[in-house]
């Protein structure tokens, strides 16, 4: 009888921050890196990510479904989240590959615990179910002042894109959402970094760099010797 040995599983890391802070022009750059090391890397967003995820985020972001309240919408958020994680995230961290994610759970937290409201211990259920084991090895908070970042988003929106329901909320909206996701960082700091993103795009994807050398690529060598 032949054993296959089990692939080492993946690392799982998403970025979070306010609107425009740069997590996509970031993810790209990290995904690049990573592939040059010869490693397998997945990039995802949410909400979406599978094809099931991405008919809510149509209904999410269209600002229909804002009537409802926070809850529900928390709750929509974590409906997709959870077909995100078992068809995607959790298969290919599985195989052994890298999966990055566009905004995960913390979006919850910060979006609709925040100024939303919703109560954490429910905000809490919401996330065990969506996520269960899947939690982020490295969550990369990029920090930003939110006129910068709303600023850098309304550029992004003069070459084609169109506002989303959460880019429309009043300044003190964004400020909470700040101060929130700075709070996560500092009630997980062996999880969460945050990186100032208000640096050239090519100084923050060194930072970012060097972060993932430091926690997860030297870690995995020295594991494998
Ligand atoms: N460090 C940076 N400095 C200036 N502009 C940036 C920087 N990073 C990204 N941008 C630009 O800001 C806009 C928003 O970036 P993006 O990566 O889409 O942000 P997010 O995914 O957080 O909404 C884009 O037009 C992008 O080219
Ligand atoms: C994943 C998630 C996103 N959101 C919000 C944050 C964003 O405003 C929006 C996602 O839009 P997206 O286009 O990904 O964000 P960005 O403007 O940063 O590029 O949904 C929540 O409110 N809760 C969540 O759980």
């Amino acid at each position: 009888m032949t054993f296959m040995a089990m692939p080492e599983r993946g690392r799982f890391i998403t970025f979070e921050g306010g609107e425009g802070v740069g997590k996509s022009t970031q993810l790209a750059r990290l995904a690049e890196y990573l592939r040059a090391q010869g490693i397998e890397a997945v990039t995802t967003r949410e909400p979406g990510g599978t094809p099931k995820a991405e008919k809510l985020r149509a209904a999410l972001l269209s600002g229909r479904i804002a009537a409802l309240g926070p809850l529900a919408e928390a709750a929509l958020f974590s409906a997709a989240r959870a077909d995100h994680v078992d068809a995607l995230i959790a298969p290919a961290l599985k195989r052994g590959a890298w999966v990055l994610c566009d905004r995960f759970a913390d979006s919850t937290r910060a979006y609709q615990g925040g100024r939303g409201g919703v109560e954490p211990g429910a905000l809490a259920l919401l996330e065990k179910a969506a996520v269960g084991d899947t939690r982020p090895d490295l969550t990369i908070i990029l920090d930003l002042p939110p006129r910068e970042g709303l600023a850098r988003a309304a550029a992004r929106r003069a070459e084609g894109e169109g506002a989303d329901r959460f880019e429309g909320e009043d300044a003190a909206f964004h400020e909470e959402l700040r101060q929130a996701y700075l709070d996560i960082a500092e009630s997980e700091p062996e999880r969460c970094c945050v990186v100032n993103a208000a640096a050239p795009a090519a100084d923050v994807a060194e930072t970012i760099r060097q972060l993932v050398q430091v926690r997860l690529l030297a870690p995995t060598a020295q594991a494998a010797q």
